[in-house]
């Protein structure tokens, strides 16, 4: 029997207590070359391999805390008459598939879920679903292994994400259920999907790849294709109705392309106290992407200026790290590749003990330079290697089909539950 686990994150690498995840099924297969690009993907995977590597991933985080699969969550959600009536009504409305809501309303709870996540092939009973050219009525959520991006964790509360792309839309629908009902997780929701009455512009969409806690009193956030200059100001709306103190949000402008720079996960991640990865070309080169520093008092924004860099800005707010280059500090197309492969998306499960793909070796070595020690996932998971009690250490998992998904180790964590760092 598991207790009821409060959502409380303010850090990124505080001690992990709880993780929401999604071990990849059979809606990662559901493209081709020619739609790959519709689904969010640079390529199409293979499941057998890419759940193989996942597994790893997987085992890690189980050792680490409590790990909880999106699938299970949603089906005891479903459990209950009249969740599974509003969330299906908001599901069909959101997607123009009201024609199905009586065929999903009368399954299993744990069959809903899984069609929910792995699609509603269409049924050709017309002529129009004849010969439509679609395959579902409710499109496979391609992408929902990547469960960082759909909500994302601040102290207690769960920011849902409205996301830019409206085939990712159902994941943060998901999440809000399960947020909102599951009997196992106490949280506060605040959705951007639903901003009501707060003063934010059009065109909002925020993702979690791009929301980072820094600490209680500080966010770093994204902006790009996938967070909008309005989906940070809906976040500041939220903080100034706080009316604390003081609170800063460090803003990075993003490049619009290649498609490896669409969170800012994939460019800068928290490690320790003391240390962050960069891609340097970015984060810290001479480059047009602006590092913006706001800073609200009691409800009011005080200042907004420009920083040089985000390792500068916070170390101006008492946060000194030392960047880590993806890729290594050599040579750029090396930093290229690795950035490429999600080189620079790490995750914490404790202060310096951090997950990422062994297939980037340049930062693997850069990383083991720094003083993390090297041990392979396999090797924890069978219990010959120990996850050093207080070392720094880098847990390699597999990752080259996982990889073309576009995203790492952050990306597939949702992290609700951490402990408080001891700074
Ligand atoms: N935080 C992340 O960077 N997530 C990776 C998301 C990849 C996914 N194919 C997407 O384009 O949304």
């Amino acid at each position: 029997m598991i207790n009821k686990m409060n959502v409380n994150v303010a850090s990124e690498f505080g001690e992990l207590e709880g993780v929401i995840i999604h071990t990849p099924g059979l809606e990662v297969e559901e493209m081709t070359p020619e739609t790959a690009k519709r689904a969010l993907y640079s390529d199409i995977l293979n499941l057998s391999v890419a759940r193989e590597e996942y597994t790893q991933l997987k085992g890690v985080l189980s050792k680490a805390g409590l790990c909880l699969e999106v699938t299970d969550l949603l089906a005891e959600v479903l459990k209950n008459g009249q969740i599974r009536t509003d969330l299906l009504n908001e599901i069909c409305n959101q997607e123009n598939a009201e024609n199905i809501y009586q065929e999903l309303a009368e399954l299993s709870p744990d069959e809903l879920a899984r069609q929910l996540i792995q699609g509603v092939p269409i049924n050709r009973n017309n002529l129009s679903r004849y010969l439509s050219n679609e395959r579902f009525s409710l499109w496979p959520l391609h992408n929902f292994l990547f469960t960082r991006d759909a909500s994302m964790s601040f102290r207690d509360e769960v920011v849902i994400g409205k996301m830019a792309n409206k085939v990712r839309d159902r994941e943060a629908t998901i999440m809000e259920a399960i947020f909102n009902h599951h009997p196992l997780i106490e949280a506060k929701t605040l959705s951007a999907q639903k901003p009501g009455s707060l003063p934010v512009g059009k065109n909002l969409s925020i993702e979690g790849g791009d929301f980072q806690v820094a600490r209680e009193d500080v966010l770093v956030i994204g902006t790009g294709v996938r967070t909008t200059a309005a989906g940070i100001d809906f976040i500041l709306e939220t903080i100034k109705e706080k009316k604390e103190p003081i609170r800063h949000i460090l803003v990075q402008e993003l490049p619009d392309m290649p498609e490896s720079f669409i969170h800012l996960d994939m460019v800068f991640t928290f490690l320790d106290r003391d240390a962050c990865m960069v891609y340097e070309p970015l984060i810290l080169g001479t480059n047009r992407f602006h590092t913006i520093h706001i800073q609200v008092e009691n409800g009011e924004v005080t200042k907004i200026s420009e920083e040089k860099n985000l390792p500068k800005a916070l170390r101006k707010l008492g946060m000194d790290l030392k960047p880590i280059y993806c890729g290594g500090s050599k040579d750029l197309w090396t930093q290229e590749r690795e950035q490429w492969h999600s080189g620079a998306n790490f995750f914490a499960i404790a202060p310096g003990q951090i997950i990422g793909y062994e297939r980037n070796v340049y930062t693997i070595e850069e990383l083991n330079k720094q003083g993390f020690e090297v041990i392979k996932a396999q090797a924890v998971i069978d219990g010959k290697a120990e996850i050093p009690k207080n070392g720094k250490c880098v847990i390699t998992i597999a990752g080259s089909e996982l990889a073309r998904g576009g995203g790492g180790a952050r990306c597939m964590t949702m992290p609700f539950c951490r402990k408080k760092v001891d700074w």
